[in-house]
């Protein structure tokens, strides 16, 4: 089966304002929060596909993927999945799946903070296991170079361009400093004065945690990441390698020089993303609580 837009639309009619409802209210008590969703989406499909693997908690059977490198200490937002979960179960109980709130969460946030919407596509169902290991190992590192961000992005069917406009994520949010600390210090391709003002709250030792913004408008989804990295003002050295003189430097020009290019893009490139390797059909299960399985 492939997934569709009006899935719900008999089983469970008011599903989508359910699920904008509850993420206005989010993001509007906390703007990262949109953010926040925005990153559990993607780390839940690079991970054996949208399954809503990442929101289950460790098991008799199996390690979650909470703990893996990636995720630990830094994903967020699970307390507005469950809320949201809830309200769906009280209307609609074991029909709709986690995969597919976090699908719908992730799109409506990006609207909420002044991105492109999109039509998601539904009918995704949510896994019965985890995987820490291929958490570890599909979820690309911020140490990377331009060439080890493609083959992550292109081992998913995702082109560089598609790379480049789902990076602009990073319009949103905010990272630690232990993410981008070795960037602060040792790295040449890094705009001054930035490097200066981000290293106040971010010291050689300690702060691990202290958070800097991803680009210099993290609470609004616009271009600005990528007019930031053509000024060296990428945070992650993997966002300054978008614009370091390889062969995607002209694609960060044309979404810094046309932001309806980039949404167009990045929506695009999400719908690509929320179709890899649902389970769909009788496969997997609508859990009952996104945590754990039934
Ligand atoms: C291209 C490869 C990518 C790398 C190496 C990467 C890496 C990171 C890192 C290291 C952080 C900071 C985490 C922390 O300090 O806790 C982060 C945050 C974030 N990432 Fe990415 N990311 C990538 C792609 C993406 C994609 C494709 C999206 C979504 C489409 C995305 C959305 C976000 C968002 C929204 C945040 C901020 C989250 C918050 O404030 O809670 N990233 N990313
Ligand atoms: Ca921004």
């Amino acid at each position: 089966q492939s997934l569709s837009a009006n899935f719900y639309s008999s089983s469970c009619p008011n599903v989508l304002s359910v699920i904008k409802t509850a993420v206005d209210s989010a993001v509007t008590n906390e703007a990262r929060m949109g953010a926040s969703l925005l990153r559990l989406h993607f780390h839940d499909c690079f991970v054996n596909g949208c399954d809503a693997s990442v929101l289950l908690d460790d098991a008799s059977d199996f390690t979650g993927e909470k703990t893996a490198n990636p995720n630990s200490g830094s994903l967020r937002g699970f307390d507005v999945i469950d809320t949201i979960k809830t309200k769906v179960e009280a209307s609609c109980a074991g029909v709709v799946s986690c995969a597919d709130i976090l699908a719908v969460a992730a799109r409506d946030s990006v609207v909420k903070l002044g991105g492109p919407t999109w039509t998601v596509l539904l009918g995704r169902r949510d896994s019965t296991t985890a995987s820490l290991s291929a958490a570890n190992n599909n979820i690309p590192a911020p140490t990377l170079n331009l060439s080890g961000l493609i083959s992550s992005f292109s081992n998913k069917g995702l082109t560089a361009r598609e790379m480049v406009a789902l990076s602009g994520g990073h319009t949103i949010g905010q990272a630690r400093c232990t993410t981008f600390r070795n960037r602060l210090y040792n790295e040449a391709n890094i705009n001054a004065s930035f490097a200066t003002s981000v290293k106040a709250n971010c010291p050689q030792s300690g702060g691990n945690n202290n958070l800097s913004p991803l680009d210099t408008s993290p609470t609004s989804f616009d271009n600005v990441y990528f007019k930031n990295l053509q000024i060296q003002k990428g945070l992650l050295h993997s966002d300054q390698q978008l614009f370091n003189g390889g062969s995607t430097n002209s694609i960060v020009n044309t979404y810094s020089s046309n932001s309806a290019t980039f949404f167009t893009d990045f929506k695009n490139a999400m719908v690509k993303m929320g179709n890899l390797s649902p389970l769909t059909g009788t496969s997997g299960q609508i859990r009952k609580n996104c945590r754990k399985t039934n």
